[in-house]
């Protein structure tokens, strides 16, 4: 046995207890033979067997094996990742996830401020800038999250109204007041869309931003940012898709049918979504168990989910951890579980991720091995992760990547971000992305 879970519920009285009245052994079967799992399998899983604490070595292992067994049986030996740019266009945000120390707060982009913040703010024209550098070198996906800064609106329309509101609630204020100008979400996406690359941005916090202080519905703001370029939509601002969690680590954010509303939206007008968990922070294992099947019926009604992320809390530089309110982030053997019930559980999304931004090589390469499939992106440039205090890196380089696969004896496998279009990687090194409009097998980093 290993210590109990650090962070299960802690201090805090949850309604949802990580307690289930089935049994480990018939939730193992059931997970074994392909049978449909239920959200009291997977708490017995994630804990393996909640009548007991802590961490059951032997039956941990159980689970792992089961999950790569599937991932097997489903995709087979191929591990695929993709050579993308992540554009994060501006940190000011003033929502106040307790968890995110990716944010500053917008008053110190104001150009009256003198603070030294350490955030920046990218005009649509720096974005291109950058993408267009990184198209030039081969990569055919960006991946742009950002603050929810003041002064961006949606395009030109939802400026007016908000310039014209004499509400006071409605988080917005001029560019004209700040420093740098981010433009309208639309104006970034534009800019971003060059050559023809995968534009993968807007999550449903960002499109809940992008149309506050109207009635418009998130169909009308996803309709309105696949006509400026967007390709897909990143499922991240998911966390805990319970609501006594979100009141905790994440009180400024949409509840989880918003969350499960935009995403909903975003696929009803054709864009592909992925779909994240954040765990191992103050949520214990019902909460992760609710999450996945919230997940697994959105995926039941649209389809329209690529892949499935879990990302282990980065605990250091946070508020929670400033404030008492977790120790740690998730433990090794919670991170294995999370990845390997995943994959037992979603019996309709094909991927999942191991991300190195938040596991590193060894351990990713250790997931690979209990249901993930996926090894994420090159992605060049990360401040999220590393604000927040974890140090795994900010980018990958296809030689790399084939060295980390074919060591586990995987096939290394080049991917578009939605899957359809996927290329083996065989032959000598130096390797680089041959799937873009501009990539034509040159390393993007040697
Ligand atoms: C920083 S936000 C940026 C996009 C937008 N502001 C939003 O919240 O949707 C993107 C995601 O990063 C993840 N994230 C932030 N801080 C993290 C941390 N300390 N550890 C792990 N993931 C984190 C969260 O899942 C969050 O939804
Ligand atoms: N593209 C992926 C990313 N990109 C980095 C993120 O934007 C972010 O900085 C970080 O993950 C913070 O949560 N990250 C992934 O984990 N997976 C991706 O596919
Ligand atoms: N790119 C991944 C994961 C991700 C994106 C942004 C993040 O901040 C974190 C994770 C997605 O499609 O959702
Ligand atoms: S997670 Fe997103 S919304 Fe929350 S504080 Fe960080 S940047 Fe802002």
């Amino acid at each position: 046995m290993v210590a109990a879970e650090p962070n299960a519920g802690g201090a805090l009285e949850f309604e949802h207890r990580p307690t289930s009245d089935q049994h480990f052994e018939n939730a193992l079967a059931k997970a074994r033979d392909g049978t449909r799992l239920a959200v009291a399998d997977a708490i017995e899983l994630l804990t393996t067997g909640s009548d007991s604490e802590g961490i059951d070595r032997e039956r941990k292992e159980q689970v792992l094996e089961a999950a790569d067994y599937r991932r097997a049986e489903r995709v087979g030996r191929e591990v695929t990742f993709v050579a993308n740019l992540n554009n994060n266009v501006t940190t000011a945000c003033n929502t106040g996830c307790l968890f995110c120390n990716f944010k500053d707060r917008s008053d110190q982009f104001l150009e009256s401020s003198d603070v030294d913040h350490g955030g920046f703010t990218k005009t649509p024209a720096r974005s291109r800038e950058v993408v267009a550098d990184a198209v030039e070198r081969g990569i055919y996906e960006v991946t742009s999250v950002s603050g929810l800064h003041p002064a961006l609106a949606l395009d030109a329309e939802h400026r007016e109204v908000l310039e014209a509101s004499e509400r006071g609630d409605l988080n917005y204020r001029s560019p004209d007041a700040y420093e740098t100008d981010p433009g309208t979400y639309v104006e970034q996406i534009e800019a971003m869309s060059v050559d023809g690359v995968h534009v993968h941005s807007m999550t449903p916090e960002e499109a809940e931003h992008a149309r506050r202080g109207t009635s418009w519905s998130y169909d009308k703001v996803y309709r309105r940012l696949v006509e400026a370029g967007l390709d897909s939509a990143p499922g991240t601002a998911a966390e805990i898709l319970v609501d006594e969690v979100r009141d905790v680590i994440c009180p400024g954010k949409i509840d989880t049918d918003g969350w499960l509303d935009a995403m909903e939206a975003a696929a009803s007008v054709g864009l592909d979504i992925t779909a994240t968990i954040m765990y191992g922070h103050v949520e214990n294992a019902a909460h992760r168990a609710v999450h996945l099947d919230r997940v697994r019926e959105l995926q039941d009604r649209t389809g329209a989910i690529t892949e499935f992320i879990p990302l282990s809390f980065v605990h250091q530089n946070t508020a929670l951890y400033d404030y008492g309110l977790v120790e740690d982030g998730p433990s090794v053997h919670e991170d294995e579980l999370m990845i390997a019930v995943s994959r037992l559980f979603f019996d309709n999304v094909d991927h999942i991720q191991a991300s190195w931004v938040k596991y590193g090589d060894e351990q990713g390469l250790k997931l690979l091995n209990a249901g993930a499939d996926d090894f994420m992106g090159t992605i060049l440039s990360e401040e999220i992760t590393k604000r927040a205090g974890g140090n795994f890196g900010e980018y990958r380089s296809f030689d790399q990547y084939v060295e980390l696969v074919e060591s586990i004896g995987r096939v290394p496998v080049e991917r578009s971000t939605d899957y359809r279009t996927r290329r083996r990687i065989d032959g000598d090194p130096p390797h680089g992305p041959m799937l873009g409009p501009k990539a034509d097998g040159t390393p993007l980093i040697e």
